[in-house]
């Protein structure tokens, strides 16, 4: 019988300092907010294979929760977390209860994230990337990782964890993964545990329309958005939020070459999000 060995459990700052301290490096950090389903593997298998000593968080961040949304009931699932990240070797888990992260007494500083933070899922969730770039922020500062790794999933934290990293000069590479998807190509998600049977069917509408939408890209963006719009208005079910066109860097979409469809829809109360590349204009 093989011995799974166990990852290092840090409940505390100061228990994270201790062990991240006799890391041997590169070190990778793999943030997480557990509930951990292939696509946090993906990451970590990711982590593996480019560092030598790989770091998980696993912290539901308050401050990324607006009023309303669901910091109470977002699924906490520890015990099958921790099985899942021995499975995939990770060294260290930093698991801390919120008041290690925000100790009382602070003043309040936070990470502004531009205008790109008040835009697609900012202009929905207000506030939300300012909690997203401050905790990543003190992630950072904490393990001090030479690679951090977020999926391709949430396009827009991504892309704003990029610009923090190169912008505030953090000295770490910022590493996309490409989204791990179903069989039927939803994404997969911590929230698509809160769909019903029925609501999970037809939740599949929404990466069929990033599919459709994409494969338009040699017609160009009016194309694109035509097709997209053409499946989800056949589910009438899913309430769009949005669905936009844009380069890959989120600014306005190009005539041709490299762009971004992203999506925002809601089946029944759960909000889901996915994005494809799109290359836009005839094939060279
Ligand atoms: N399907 C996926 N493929 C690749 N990476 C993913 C996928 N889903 C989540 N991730 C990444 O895992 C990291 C942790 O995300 P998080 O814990 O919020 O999971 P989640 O499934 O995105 O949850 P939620 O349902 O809250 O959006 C993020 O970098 C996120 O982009
Ligand atoms: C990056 C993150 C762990 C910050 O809380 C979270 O936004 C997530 O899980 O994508
Ligand atoms: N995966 C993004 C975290 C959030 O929705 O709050």
């Amino acid at each position: 019988m093989s011995v799974i060995a166990r990852p290092a459990v840090a409940e505390s700052v100061a228990e994270l300092r201790r062990l991240r301290a006799e890391l041997p490096g590169p070190v990778a950090l793999v943030p997480t907010m557990g509930a951990l389903h292939e696509g946090h593997r993906t990451l970590v298998r990711s982590a593996r294979k480019q560092a030598g000593s790989v770091v998980v968080s696993v912290f539901v961040n308050p401050t990324q929760f607006g009023p309303g949304e669901d910091f109470d009931r977002y699924p906490r699932t520890w015990d099958a977390d921790l099985d899942a990240l021995a499975e995939e070797g990770a060294d260290v888990v930093f698991h801390p209860p919120v008041e290690e992260v925000y100790p009382p007494g602070s003043v309040g500083v936070t990470v502004d994230p531009g205008p790109l933070g008040s835009v697609l899922e900012g202009a929905v969730r207000p506030g939300h990337f300012a909690g997203v770039l401050t905790v990543v922020a003190k992630l950072f500062g904490l393990v001090r990782p030479d690679v951090a790794l977020f999926g391709e999933k949430d396009y827009q934290q991504l892309t704003l964890i990029r610009a923090m990293a190169r912008e505030l000069a953090l000295g770490l590479e910022v590493v996309g993964v490409p989204t791990v998807r179903e069989d039927d190509g939803m994404a997969l998600s911590s929230r698509n545990r809160y769909l019903s049977p029925d609501e999970r069917a037809r939740a599949a509408g929404i990466s069929r329309a990033l599919r459709e939408g994409a494969a338009a890209g040699p017609a160009g963006a009016d194309a694109v958005l035509a097709a997209a719009r053409d499946v989800l208005a056949s589910a009438p079910e899913l309430v769009l939020d949005y669905l936009e066109l844009t380069d890959p860097d989120l600014g306005p979409a190009p005539a041709t070459g490299p762009a971004r469809l992203l999506v925002a829809a809601r089946a029944g109360s759960t909000r889901l999000i996915d994005n494809v590349p799109v290359t836009l204009g005839a094939p060279a």
